[in-house]
């Protein structure tokens, strides 16, 4: 290797530099390259010994449209899927590719749309694709939502994780499940009780899966908006991006007149579900980052109004 005029190395080209590495000529080829002459291990029909529950692919991250009755009222994230169908046990395994096919088959101006009605439809259209009686759709996303000063009225965007979960059975129909995971305040009711001055608080997180009331229409209802207000509007104060000192006097104000322990939390944010008309049953899980402790603070419900 030389060195050029201007003192820099001179490197061998990269095909050359490839083969410094390791990479050696193509070796002679004998296998079909045409796909209809291609061996089709994973359709291959035998006694497989068990029906599988589940087969597909996890972790597929791909650009969503969300909607919502919050400002900005569409927006572009990113979802996180996970995709499967049943496999039976006479079949080796399934069609991989047809999941990532179709996903892409579906995007609208580059965004995949996270809606029910168009989740709804791609899991029927996976499973026949997938020449299947059910398929499974898993997604996960930041949703932003613009939060204002209280005093201030100064714009910003909070975001909570959105997640849907649609299992399509040929027979049985749709089986829905929303959700979100928004963040809160808590102030230590017991804390402020107890001391001269001040209370310790906490950032929480407020995690609700719901199952919806076959009634529900998303055109009418923003889900996420609605879990997002039940966690926020329980709080001892809601989280903001931007903050004057008039802002932070009143949340701190708010705060401390509205102590909520991990327990008062999640009660308090089921008695809110409990009254909406769409929310057929739901879990509610709250996780307080304690302030005074390394551990975090941890209370949960299920209620399903089905089994009154
Ligand atoms: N079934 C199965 N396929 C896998 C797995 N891991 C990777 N794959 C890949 O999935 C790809 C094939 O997908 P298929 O949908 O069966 O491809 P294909 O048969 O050409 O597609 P169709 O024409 O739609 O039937 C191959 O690249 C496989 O290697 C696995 O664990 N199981």
């Amino acid at each position: 290797m030389g060195i050029n005029t201007n003192g820099k190395k001179q490197l061998p080209n990269k095909q050359e530099r490839h083969k410094l590495f390791g990479s050696v000529e193509p070796g002679k080829k004998t296998k079909p390259t045409d796909k209809e002459a291609m061996a089709d291990l994973q359709n291959s029909q035998n006694n497989y010994l068990f029906d599988l529950d589940a087969v597909g692919i996890s972790n597929v991250k791909y650009p969503v449209k969300v909607s919502s009755q919050l400002q900005p009222t569409t927006q572009s994230s990113i979802g996180e899927f996970s995709f499967s169908s049943s496999v039976a046990k006479d079949s080796k395994g399934t069609n991989m590719s047809r999941f990532t096919e179709q996903l892409h088959a579906y995007l609208i101006d580059g965004n995949f749309d996270v809606s029910l009605s168009n989740l709804k439809e791609f899991t029927k259209e996976l499973a026949a694709r997938l020449k299947r009686n059910d398929a499974f759709l898993e997604v996960t996303f930041p949703w932003f939502f613009e939060r204002k000063g209280p005093a201030s009225d100064l714009s910003g965007f909070n975001h909570a994780d959105a997640y849907i979960r649609i299992n399509y059975d040929k027979e049985l129909g749709y089986d829905i499940i929303t959700g979100i995971t928004g963040t809160i305040t808590t102030l230590c009711p017991c804390s402020k009780e107890i001391s001269e001055y001040s209370a310790h608080n906490q950032r929480g997180k407020v995690s609700m899966e719901i199952g919806l009331a076959d009634s529900f229409d998303e055109n009418k209802i923003d889900w996420k908006q609605a879990l997002l207000e039940a966690a926020e509007s329980n709080a001892s104060a809601r989280i903001h991006p931007v903050l004057k000192r008039p802002d932070e006097k009143m949340v701190t104000e708010q705060a401390y007149e509205n102590p909520r322990f991990v327990e008062d939390m999640v009660r308090l944010v089921a008695a809110d579900l409990y009254e909406m008309e769409f929310v057929q049953a739901f879990h509610v899980v709250c996780q307080n980052e304690e302030s005074i402790h390394l551990h975090d603070a941890i209370a949960s419900i299920t209620y399903d109004k089905s089994e009154e």
